[in-house]
């Protein structure tokens, strides 16, 4: 499966990711690296193939990853189950935010470190999040949208992530729940953690975000800055609509 044996140097590196349900390849070739604390903006119209990206990284059963490498630190990835991508630093925060029902925001957090690595501890989370602090024996999917997207970073920290992956972390959120996400997602950045975030809203990643790269039909048709992007507007009209 993998064209190396060889971790290259970049913190994260995935190189020529193919992956496919069924017959449809909906990841057709994807090479991108990301230095250590980076944010990078995954964006690109509906169907691009950007959830797809981020489950074949996370090593998600589905789509299955045909050929292709990916490294994070040193580690071989492209070789690993789904449990053992997590167990290496990988966290994909889905769009449904996988928050568990019928338990208290605590117990979530208490769920989620179950395994080994372990990340944060349970007070210094709240340290962070005092809004779930506040919260913490509340049942967890009586939580509005956006303390909910808190509760799923939460539980991301509670691992020993290395790698976050943000699928539509501001979805259904009103802009100023979305200012509050951000702001905890560049502190999350200001530790040193890695993060790949897709997102409908291109403008709000794009400020949060160092780098950028737009996919198109499963595969990427503009990497540069975050910046780039936000000046370059045949692009933004082409890919994003913006
Ligand atoms: N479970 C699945 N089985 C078969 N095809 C799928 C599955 N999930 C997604 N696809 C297809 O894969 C392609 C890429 O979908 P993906 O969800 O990765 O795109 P996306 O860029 O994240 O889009 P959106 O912004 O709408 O979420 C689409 O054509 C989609 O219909």
């Amino acid at each position: 499966m993998s064209s190396t044996d060889q971790a290259p140097k970049s913190f994260f590196s995935c190189h020529d990711l193919k992956a496919y349900y069924g017959e449809s390849y909906v990841v057709q070739g994807l090479s991108f690296d990301i230095p250590e604390g980076d944010i990078v903006a995954l964006l690109g119209r509906n169907g691009a193939g950007k959830t797809s990206t981020l489950r074949t990284i996370a090593r998600a059963k589905q789509p299955a990853l045909a050929t292709g490498d990916i490294w994070l630190n040193g580690q071989a990835i492209h070789s690993m189950k789904p449990f053992e991508a997590a167990r290496a630093g990988i966290q994909l925060v889905c769009e449904d935010r996988r928050i568990i029902p019928g338990v208290t925001v605590e117990e979530n957090i208490i769920l989620a470190q179950i395994a080994e690595p372990l990340g944060w501890s349970i007070e210094k989370i709240f340290g962070h999040f005092p809004k779930l602090q506040e919260r913490r024996k509340q049942e967890a999917s009586t939580l509005s949208g956006g303390e909910q997207q808190m509760l799923a970073l939460a539980r991301a920290l509670a691992r020993d992530v290395k790698l976050l992956l943000l699928d539509e972390p501001y979805e259904g959120l009103a802009p100023v729940i979305v200012q509050e996400i951000e702001r905890m997602l560049l502190e999350i950045k200001k530790m040193g953690i890695t993060t790949i975030i897709v997102e409908q809203n291109a403008v709000a990643a794009l400020k949060l975000a160092d780098h950028a790269i737009i996919m198109d039909s499963g595969v990427i048709v503009f990497t540069g800055t975050a910046q780039e992007v936000l000046e370059n507007q045949a692009l933004r009209e082409e890919y994003l609509a913006i």
